[in-house]
């Protein structure tokens, strides 16, 4: 239910010698991040960080590397990529291109503010997440969140036009991130005996929807008291994360050991991406792999990032595939449609649930049993 106030940008918010962050955004005691388990090292079940050659990834001889994927897989459901071929130059361009915008006047970027024409909250734009209820705790972070593929759906007038460069180094890093995610994909496919063709192709179709989420995380006085981003899991097959170079703040929740603990991605400073997995690719591969909670830890320092996830296209329905369904494993998840999905995402993120709770996808034990006893 979106609320009729919608709430200041977190950079006004934050301006002005502020002391400490208001109560809108202080977090209740149990959920704050110093509080709870607040960025450990990582526990030694899930290894060292991971870290995968997509070049190496696209050779389907390299066994070493199809292990690690799947170790990374296995664990934290996460990993840096390297070999991507992506040039410095474009990588550093973005983020800086796209800081410049975070730090123009409101007023310019309210030009491509998340409303529609009529004044109505709308998830593309520039603007803070959606606020439901006056209970939400808010996140401190402003967004420029942007329909990217296909290129026909884009809409010209939420692209920033100032700093001019913008979206023209967005449409190429777009370019490059998209065949980041497929080489994944391809590789992810492999990985459970399939051909290649098997997400992509098969059970996603040719194309794929994309996002762009750029995020900005301004200043704050008392980053153990707010989130920079809720946790979540990604509404998307797959992720990639252009971190900030500098400035860290993103956390894995884990399970191992079962005590809601934290674990930090390190900073990215070698031009590497961050791949994560996405709840559409829990559901497609029955949990072969798993999407990974996350979150943002907010920093006295500024921080900034941008997030590519892949999607199905919205009229095609999700499901378990077929050929990871049987009698020894049978389907974990019900069938429903990539849109209801992913509306039911932005219900879900405002309540700070996991969509495949909230949208009760999951199949209970009694449904399984009676599935498999009809088949
Ligand atoms: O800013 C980050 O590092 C992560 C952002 C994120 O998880 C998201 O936008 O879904
Ligand atoms: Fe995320």
């Amino acid at each position: 239910m979106v609320h009729q106030a919608q709430g200041q940008l977190v950079q006004e918010v934050a301006t002005g010698g502020l002391q400490a962050p208001p109560s809108r955004y202080v977090l209740r005691e149990k959920d704050r991040p110093t509080t709870n388990g607040g960025g450990a090292a990582a526990p030694p079940e899930l290894g060292v960080f991971p870290t995968v050659d997509v070049g190496r990834l696209a050779e389907p001889g390299d066994v070493e590397e199809a292990a690690k994927l799947q170790a990374a897989l296995q664990s934290w459901g996460l990993f840096a990529v390297t070999g991507h071929g992506i040039p410095a130059a474009l990588l550093d361009g973005i983020h800086k291109v796209a800081t410049e915008f975070f730090h123009m006047p409101s007023e310019e970027k309210l030009k491509c503010a998340n409303k529609t024409d009529t004044g109505e909250f709308q998830n593309q734009g520039y603007g803070i997440d959606r606020v439901d209820t006056d209970e939400q705790v808010l996140d401190w972070c402003d967004r420029l969140y942007l329909q990217v593929q296909p290129e026909e759906a884009r809409q010209p007038r939420f692209w920033p036009k100032h700093p001019p460069s913008l979206a023209k180094l967005l449409h190429e890093y777009s370019l490059r991130s998209e065949q980041v995610a497929k080489q994944v994909l391809k590789a992810m496919a492999r990985a459970l005996g399939f051909a290649d063709d098997f997400f992509l192709g098969r059970h996603v179709g040719e194309d794929m929807v994309s996002w762009a989420r750029f995020t900005y995380y301004p200043p704050c006085p008392r980053p153990d008291l707010v989130y920079g981003l809720k946790p979540h899991t990604d509404n998307s097959l797959v992720t990639t994360l252009l971190l900030d170079p500098d400035v860290g703040g993103l956390q894995a929740g884990f399970s191992i050991p079962d005590d809601g603990s934290w674990v930090e991605v390190p900073v990215l400073a070698g031009g590497e991406l961050l791949v994560v997995v996405g709840d559409v690719m829990e559901i497609m591969s029955n949990a072969a792999f798993r999407a990974p909670k996350h979150r943002v830890v907010a920093s006295e320092r500024e921080r900034m990032s941008l997030v590519i996830f892949y999607l199905p296209e919205e009229e095609r329905d999700m499901e378990p595939a077929e050929e990871l369904v049987g009698e020894a494993r049978p389907a974990l998840y019900k069938k429903l449609n990539v849109k209801t999905f992913t509306d039911g995402f932005w219900d879900a993120f405002a309540l700070g649930e996991p969509t495949i709770d909230f949208l009760n996808v999951r199949v209970d034990d009694k449904e399984a049993t009676t599935a498999v006893s009809a088949a």
